[in-house]
């Protein structure tokens, strides 16, 4: 058994978001890619990962016990716990967080809505933690141009990339450190933190990195989920080749 079996982990999965940017419709959570929720894809791939013992799902208002059900059939060996969310991420993150039973000393956090981020992921993300980082990232690094534009729009200059990253989910966490950020957070009321390492780093915990992965792109906009389309086939074409499907078709 390597370090990666490991049943130590639960995973929190803020899905209460209204999903505004994706236009007008159901919480975004509930919207389908290729026949399914974005949720029931977060959720089974994150219980296929050989760390992950619990999933706790905020759910948007009024809809855990919907949820609940279209869940309960693909968690098999993970412990599945339902729970409403609140009116932010972070307020949805610290309602899973007070939900997870409490033998897991690693947590995950990983949005709904990166739908199609690989079990693997979630394993090296949580082996990280195990290994003795109270807070562990991944990251992607940045391929364009940036640039710092000004509120007049027109000062503005080249930022060095280099140094750059994009941040992912699911971040890893050693629990005790995420409650008292979330406790700290809860009693602090800024608001200008997008994640929970952003939180944890306020304590003066160091944030470490691993390498991120391309399907675990946060479905935001409309493209995106033409973006997770061609994911899911590509995945889903990758498992009939694997399996010898693909040949017998010819
Ligand atoms: N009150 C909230 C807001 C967001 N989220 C979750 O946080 C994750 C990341 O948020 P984002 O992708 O920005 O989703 P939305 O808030 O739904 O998007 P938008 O800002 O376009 O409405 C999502 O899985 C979303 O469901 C949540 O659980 N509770
Ligand atoms: C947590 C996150 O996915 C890391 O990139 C991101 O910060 C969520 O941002 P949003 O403001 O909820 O879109």
């Amino acid at each position: 058994m390597s370090a990666l079996d490991t049943r130590d982990t639960v995973a929190l999965v803020p899905a209460a978001g209204r999903g505004e940017r994706l236009g007008p419709g159901a919480p975004k959570s509930l919207r389908h890619l290729g026949g399914e929720p974005l949720v029931v894809h977060a959720v089974r791939r994150l219980a296929a990962a050989r760390s992950v013992a619990a999933v706790v799902v905020a759910a948007p208002p009024g809809a855990a016990e919907t949820v609940r059900g279209l869940l309960a059939p693909v968690v098999s060996a993970a412990e599945l716990v339902v729970v409403e969310g609140g009116d932010t991420r972070q307020a949805s993150v610290a309602i899973a967080l007070a939900a997870a039973p409490s033998h897991c000393d690693i947590v995950l956090v990983h949005d709904a809505a990166r739908a199609l981020a690989p079990p693997g992921l979630a394993d090296e993300v949580a082996a990280a933690v195990r290994a003795g980082h109270p807070a562990v990232v991944p990251v992607l690094p940045v391929v364009d141009t940036v640039r710092q534009v000004g509120p007049d729009g027109v000062a503005s200059s080249t930022v060095d990339r280099e140094v750059l990253r994009l941040v992912q989910t699911p971040q890893g966490f050693a629990r005790s450190v995420l409650a008292e950020a979330h406790a700290t957070a809860a009693t602090g009321g800024r608001k200008d933190v997008t994640d929970d390492a952003g939180l944890v780093e306020r304590l003066g915990v160091p944030v470490h990195t691993v390498p991120g992965h391309a399907s675990a792109l946060k479905i935001t906009r409309p493209f995106d989920l033409v973006v997770a389309h061609a994911v899911l086939a590509e995945e889903s074409g990758v498992q009939r080749s694997a399996s010898g499907m693909a040949g017998s078709r010819t």
